[in-house]
């Protein structure tokens, strides 16, 4: 449900396309443009809170540094707790790592030890799913606390790097616009 009358491809417009960033031959999907829009920005998190209003989330995880934009504020709206998973030496107390191929290059995540709990229903949240390689290593980290259940939401998938695939046997994976 949405404030404003704005259709979903005025939303899909709003983004825009950076060619040869950050590299030669990638098409950049900036959300810059889409979030920048108050119309945009209360769509997208109205249409997200519907999706997962009822399904018991009581932490949002936020993948550094887009996912944390529209995380924290879906965990506001789902009264759920906000966890940052975080670049390399980022976070300040014990952390486990996953390492991970991108479509731009590797990197690596990390999550505080004592973020989760077995009672924990997770909404894993990122801007964007591409090749996978990062919500794949994010999976495997909430996996390792054994927590309730897990779903997977991005803002924006990009069908022809088939992310989905890596994921969609063993989450519920949605997203809001897909390219
Ligand atoms: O599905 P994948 O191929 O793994 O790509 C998707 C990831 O790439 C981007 O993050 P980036 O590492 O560029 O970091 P940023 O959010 O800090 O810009 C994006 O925000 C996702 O996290
Ligand atoms: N094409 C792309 N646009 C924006 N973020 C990305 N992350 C990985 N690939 C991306």
């Amino acid at each position: 449900m949405n404030s404003k009358q704005i259709s979903i491809d005025e939303v899909k417009a709003s983004i825009r396309d950076v060619v040869d960033f950050p590299k030669e031959g990638i098409v950049f999907k900036d959300i810059t443009t889409a979030i920048k829009d108050p119309a945009v920005l209360v769509y997208c998190v109205d249409e997200l809170y519907e999706y997962y209003k009822d399904k018991g989330i009581t932490k949002v995880i936020g993948i550094e540094s887009r996912g944390f934009i529209l995380g924290s504020v879906l965990a506001y709206r789902l009264n759920a707790g906000f966890v940052p998973v975080r670049k390399p030496g980022k976070l300040p107390a014990e952390t486990i790592q996953e390492s991970y191929d991108l479509e731009y290059g590797t990197d690596t995540i990390e999550i505080h030890k004592d973020a989760l709990n077995k009672e924990d229903v997770v909404l894993i949240h990122d801007d964007l799913l591409a090749t996978g390689g990062t919500v794949c290593a994010a999976t495997s980290l909430v996996d390792k606390f054994g927590v309730k259940k897990s779903y997977v939401n991005f803002m924006v998938e990009l069908d022809f790097l088939k992310g989905r695939e890596r994921i969609e046997d063993k989450y519920d994976v949605y997203s809001l616009l897909r390219f």
